[in-house]
């Protein structure tokens, strides 16, 4: 997707709202520092956040700058250069199973200050969202939610989970096998040169991941503030494979008492190959003077139990909805995936917003290639007697990348397929290769 992200026009209908409300939604011009900064400092403010340092605002203005940024104003405020709410946005990639991706709208930093909160703010901003997606050609949103009760009103669901994962170090006994190439210690600034390339090969290999826009990769590598303490905690280590071609690469530390065993700790781990998954997981697992490895944001479908002796080494903790999806265009989305069986399958959408909402004919042929046609618009071919399923678009954004079966949204009764079977087919034909997995917020 290429655009002017600034150039699609402010939602009308969120201006018309929150001006009957006294305020003013306001594109925020980034390049103007001054309103960024104040910007920030409301984003920072809403999360519950430290006031940022200078560094991080600069980290910040960067990064933002790449981004839609909107603001809801009250000039009757003490200081009504700060906004009351805060929203970003900007177009991604989404990998979506079968190795390919989808255009998708990305939606950030939605906060509502708590003097103006529950007046319908954050509604207007998430509707005007959806237009934007919209108006950028993007099959659906996504984002990661704070918490889990805000965003299915608007037609998001939780389509990837995340785990954090604890390994006991007297208990990791490696049976996997020998990894052909070496895992090295390396410069953070050099790995940062290299780092696109691997990241998004990683992704690719995962539904559920979003393409990494640079400074997360700066932030991840302990760059935006190489002197600060918890960047100097941070070591960096590539894997390369017998060609010396590097294939992954891992980002730690040691969280430790002193004179006391540690523990290791990570949240970046992005392997191009199942080799530099393995040994990553090896190098970090196999650390000596700690007492075990906390993994976080990691898969609830970690190879790792199969590579260690002793399976019980490894518990898992705080499994929850992590990437939200809300499917805007299904013909666009349904298209985009490979699937797990042949099959014809008629999907009726509802949609509170309207913006999914039809009827649809997904045929996938032996290779798991699928065709969308729309069946209820003018011209559309009668669906017939194809077997069916009738499901809200939260429900679609659920099943949507294969991490929710379609049978057991059915059994919650949030789904109903035409037959019994039918809940079985779709349950065949939506599952993808790879368990859905985010590893990173956004
Ligand atoms: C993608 C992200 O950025 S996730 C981050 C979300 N932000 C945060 O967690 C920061 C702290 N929280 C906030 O800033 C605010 O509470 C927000 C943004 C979550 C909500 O802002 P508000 O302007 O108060 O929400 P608004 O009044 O528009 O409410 C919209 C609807 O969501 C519901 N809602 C709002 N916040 C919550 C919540 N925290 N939990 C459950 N429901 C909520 C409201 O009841 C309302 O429901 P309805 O319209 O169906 O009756």
């Amino acid at each position: 997707m290429s655009f002017d992200l600034r150039g699609i026009p402010l939602d009308a209908t969120a201006v018309r709202t929150l001006a009957a409300k006294g305020l003013e939604y306001r594109l925020v011009d980034t390049d103007d520092v001054a309103a960024a900064t104040a910007w920030i400092e409301a984003d920072f403010r809403g999360f519950h956040h430290a006031r940022p340092r200078q560094v991080s605002i600069d980290y910040d203005l960067g990064v933002i700058a790449e981004r839609r940024v909107q603001g809801v104003y009250d000039s009757s405020i003490h200081d009504p250069s700060i906004p009351v709410a805060t929203v970003s946005s900007w177009p991604t990639g989404l990998s979506v199973p079968g190795g390919r991706s989808v255009d998708a709208w990305a939606v950030s930093s939605v906060t509502v200050s708590p003097t103006h909160r529950r007046r319908g703010i954050a509604r207007a901003l998430m509707l005007a969202e959806l237009e934007n997606a919209r108006a950028v050609g993007a099959a659906l949103a996504v984002l990661t939610a704070s918490e889990a009760t805000i965003y299915g009103r608007f037609g998001y669901a939780p389509a990837a989970r995340a785990a954090t994962v604890h390994v006991d170090r007297r208990r990791t006994h490696w049976i996997g096998p020998d990894a052909p190439g070496r895992v090295h210690f390396v410069d953070a600034a050099d790995l940062r040169r290299i780092a696109p390339a691997l990241a998004r090969r990683a992704v690719a290999r995962t539904p559920g991941e979003i393409d990494r826009w640079p400074g997360i990769l700066d932030r991840a590598l302990g760059l935006v503030d190489p002197d600060g303490e918890h960047s100097r905690r941070r070591r960096v280590v590539r894997y390369d494979d017998e060609h010396g071609n590097p294939q992954g690469f891992a980002v730690f530390q040691v969280v430790r008492e002193p004179n006391e065993p540690g523990v290791v700790e990570f949240d970046f781990l992005a392997a191009a190959t199942d080799d530099a998954e393995r040994a990553l997981w090896r190098f970090l697992v196999e650390q000596d003077f700690v007492t075990g490895v906390r993994g976080l944001l990691r898969s609830v479908d970690e190879p790792l139990p199969w590579l260690l002796e002793d399976p019980r080494a490894i518990s898992v903790s705080d499994v929850a909805d992590h990437l939200w999806v809300r499917v805007l265009d299904p013909v666009g989305a349904l298209a985009s995936r490979r699937y797990g069986t042949a099959g014809t399958l008629a999907i009726e959408v509802s949609d509170p917003q309207g913006h999914a909402a039809g009827r649809f004919e997904l045929v996938v042929d032996e290779r798991g290639r699928a065709e969308v046609e729309r069946t209820d618009g003018a011209g559309a071919t009668a669906a017939g007697s194809t077997p069916g399923i009738r499901l809200g678009v939260h429900e679609l954004g659920a099943i949507f990348l294969g991490g929710v079966r379609p049978s057991v949204l059915a059994r919650a009764g949030r789904l109903t397929p035409s037959t019994p079977r039918t809940a079985e087919l779709a349950d065949r034909m939506f599952l993808g290769q790879r368990t859905p997995h985010l590893s990173i917020w956004f």
